[in-house]
C-alpha cells in the first residue's frame, strides 16, 4: 500500500478547504503527484518508517515482512518508476534491478554499513546517489565481536553443552581449557572505526600488543589504540587473536585462505564479523579440523544462512552466529532512522548524513 500519514493529513486539509470552493479532485491529484515515490524492500525498524511516514515528502510502498526477503520478481516489478529505494543487505542492487527501476531512480539508501550487495559501478554510471549506515552500529558490532571472541577462545558453547548433557564429571585440571587475552597479541585485519572500537574494548583484558594490517598504515586511527602496522604475513604469524574487520571488495575476497591460516599459530583464534566472502571456508575448515589454528568465531558466512549440514557446523572449535553483530534494538533503530534520513536528504538534492563516494 502506498502510504504517507503526513501526506494524508495534508490531503485532509485540502479536502477541508476545498469542500467550500470545489475543485477537490484536481488539487488532490496535484498534491499526490508532488510526493516522490519510494520502495522499501523490508519492514525496517519503526524509527525509519516513522520518519518516512511523517516526512510529507514521499509516498512509499513496503515489502511488509521481516521474515522473508522480497522475491526478486516482485522487487523488479515494484521498483518500476520509483524515485528512491531503501534496501537491506539481502537485496542485490545490480544492472538488472536498476534497469527495471528506470531513469527516475535518484537515490538508493541501504540500511547497512556493508555495500558489497551494491554494484557501485552501475550506480555511478546512472548518477544514483547512495546512502549507507556506518558509525551508528560501531558499538554494537564491537561488543558482539568481543562476545564472540570470548565465546570461542574460552569454549563457552562446548562448555554449556557439556554441562547440560552429562559431560560434567569431576572438576578436571585441563578440561575445556582455552586461551586467554592477558598478555596476548591481537591482530586486526582492516583497521577502521570498528577495529578501533574492538581494540578499545579488548585493552582492559590486559592485551599486550595490538597490530594491524591494511592497504596502507592508518596512523590516526592506530594511535588511538597504540597499534603497530605490520605486513599481512606478520599479522598471521604474530596474532594470538585475529579479528577480521575489512570490507568485502574484489581485493579482499577470500583473503583469509590457506596462505593465512598456514602462517598462524596453532593456539590462535580467528574471528570474522565483517563478511563471509573474505574467507575461503574450505581452507578454514581444513585449518580448524587439522589443528592448524585453535578456533574460529564467525558471525558471517557464505552463503547466509549457512546450510545446517555444512561441515563447519560439525566442528567443536568453530562458533557460528547468524549475522547478528549489529542486532541490538537501539542500533537497528538508529540504522533504520539513518537510512530514512539519508534517503529524504538525497531526494531533496541535499548532502546525506552518510553518503558513499562513488
Ligand atoms: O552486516 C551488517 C551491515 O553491513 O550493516
Amino acid at each position: 500500500m502506498w502510504c504517507s500519514r503526513m501526506a494524508l493529513r495534508r490531503l485532509q486539509r485540502i479536502v477541508c478547504t476545498l469542500n467550500i470552493t470545489g475543485g477537490l479532485t484536481g488539487n488532490m491529484q496535484r498534491e499526490m503527484s508532488t510526493l516522490q515515490r519510494v520502495y522499501v524492500t523490508r519492514q525496517i525498524p519503526p524509527e525509519g518508517l516513522k520518519i518516512l511516514r511523517e516526512s510529507g515528502q514521499v509516498q512509499f510502498e513496503l515489502w511488509d515482512s521481516d521474515d522473508v526477503p522480497v522475491p526478486r520478481k516482485e522487487l523488479l516489478q515494484k521498483v518500476k518508476g520509483v524515485d528512491g529505494l531503501v534496501c537491506v543487505l539481502t537485496e542485490r542492487i545490480d544492472a538488472e534491478l536498476l534497469d527495471a527501476a528506470g531513469p527516475n531512480l535518484k537515490v538508493l539508501s541501504t540500511m547497512s554499513v556493508g555495500f558489497d550487495h551494491l554494484s557501485l559501478e552501475e550506480l555511478k554510471k546512472r548518477g544514483i546517489r547512495v546512502g549507507y549506515t556506518p558509525d551508528v552500529l560501531t558499538d554494537a558490532v564491537a561488543e558482539l565481536t568481543v562476545a564472540l571472541l570470548l565465546t570461542t577462545s574460552r569454549r563457552l558453547v562446548e562448555a554449556t553443552h557439556e554441562a547440560k548433557t552429562g559431560g560434567w564429571g569431576t572438576w578436571r585440571t585441563l578440561w575445556l581449557c582455552g586461551h586467554e587475552l592477558a598478555n596476548s597479541t591481537v591482530g586486526i585485519l582492516g583497521l577502521g572505526r570498528i577495529g578501533v572500537a574492538i581494540a578499545e574494548r579488548l585493552a582492559p583484558f590486559k592485551v599486550k600488543k595490538f597490530i594491524y594490517t591494511d592497504v596502507a598504515p592508518r596512523p590516526e586511527l592506530a594511535s588511538i589504540i597504540n597499534a603497530e602496522y605490520v605486513s599481512f604475513d606478520e599479522l598471521a604469524k604474530q596474532s594470538d587473536f585475529l579479528s577480521v574487520c575489512c570490507a568485502l571488495t574484489p581485493e579482499t575476497k577470500e583473503i583469509c585462505n590457506k596462505n593465512l591460516f598456514s602462517k598462524m599459530k596453532n593456539t590462535s583464534i580467528f574471528i570474522n564479523t565483517s563478511r563471509g566472502g573474505v574467507v575461503n571456508q574450505e581452507d578454514l575448515y581444513e585449518a580448524l579440523s587439522t589443528g592448524q589454528i585453535a578456533g574460529a568465531g564467525l558471525d558471517v558466512t557464505v552463503p547466509e544462512p549457512l546450510p545446517t549440514n555444512h561441515p563447519l557446523f560439525t566442528l567443536k572449535n568453530c562458533v557460528i552466529l547468524p549475522h547478528i553483530a549489529s542486532a541490538s534494538y537501539t542500533t537497528r533503530n538508529a540504522m533504520s532512522a539513518l537510512a530514512a534520513n539519508n534517503l529524504l536528504l538525497g531526494l531533496r538534492g541535499e548532502p546525506m548524513i552518510k553518503e558513499l563516494k562513488l
